[in-house]
């Protein structure tokens, strides 16, 4: 069972520029992400959702409240918790073969045949096959977030937590790469929670989409997905995923006009 439990979490952070004054990042922020789930966490820009993520990863503390995952308190990053960021983390000096192999080794001293063998076959998964030796600059975009998922894949965690991982990509390549993870999901269900701020993305990967109040984030609204898997993105058409698009669109577009409030950038007074 791998859960992950957010209880009354408050965030606070001092405000860059005005130690004085805080930034109200999240509030009372109570999720829970199931064994196996896939759960997105969907918001306006600036709501939280990295900081929730941030927490979940142990990069950063609560103010107040718990963050769990299988009960025990997080505290610090962990090895059951692989995390997924925009930017593929990669080493530009090492081939894709010698970048998805640095985990095992470095982690379980894991080498020869053996870590051959399961560096061929994270490689093979994500689509890489071919390009090995490859080093970092030699591939697009698209490829070096393959990269990234396998060198995260690869420890095998059984808790993934993904942070907008195909936001820079272009949307051809973001629906590849939302299909492959799809594919992957379905072979190996891990626990994951997902940050977008795409509701097309939230609502063909997830079982559950939650939605985020502008700053300082809350939960506002939590739809459960019922769509039928194996999802692609021939879905887009269905009556049903219609109506949850609509349904999300409509929270979505409120909570954005809010957030844009709180920035300033529309009518209304900049606030924290
Ligand atoms: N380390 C920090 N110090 C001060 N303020 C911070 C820090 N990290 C985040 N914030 C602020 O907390 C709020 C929430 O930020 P966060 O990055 O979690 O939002 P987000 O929903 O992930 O946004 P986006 O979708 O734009 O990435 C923002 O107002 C942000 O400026």
């Amino acid at each position: 069972m791998h859960t992950i439990t957010l209880d009354g979490v408050e965030v606070e952070f001092p405000k860059p520029g005005d130690p004085t004054t805080t930034v109200h990042a999240l509030a009372d922020l109570n999720l829970q992400v199931r064994d196996q789930e896939f759960m997105c966490l969907l918001g306006p820009s600036g709501c939280g959702k990295s900081t929730a993520l941030n927490l979940i990863a142990g990069f950063t503390q609560p103010t107040s409240g718990s963050v769990t995952v299988d009960g025990a308190t997080v505290r610090r990053p962990g090895p059951e918790r692989g995390v997924v960021f925009q930017d593929a983390t990669i080493f530009p000096w090492m081939t894709v073969r010698e970048n998805v192999a640095f985990g095992p080794k470095v982690s379980k001293g894991a080498g020869g045949a053996e870590l051959k063998a399961l560096v061929d076959e994270y490689i093979e998964r994500v689509g890489l096959g071919a390009f090995g030796d490859h080093l970092p600059h030699e591939l697009s975009g698209g490829m070096r977030q393959r990269v990234g998922l396998a060198r995260v894949l690869i420890n095998d965690p059984p808790i993934l937590l993904m942070d907008e991982p195909f936001g820079a990509l272009d949307a051809q390549t973001r629906i590849t790469m939302q299909e492959l993870l799809l594919e992957l999901w379905e072979k190996d269900r891990k626990t994951v929670l997902f940050v977008t701020h795409d509701i097309d993305e939230a609502l063909i990967l997830s079982d559950r989409v939650v939605v985020m109040s502008a700053r300082p984030g809350r939960i506002r609204h939590t739809i459960d997905v019922d769509l039928p898997r194996p999802r692609s993105h021939e879905l887009i058409t269905d009556p049903a995923y219609v109506s949850l698009r609509h349904e999300l669109f409509e929270e979505l577009r409120d909570e954005s006009h809010r957030a844009d409030q709180l920035e300033g950038l529309v009518g209304g007074k900049a606030g924290h």
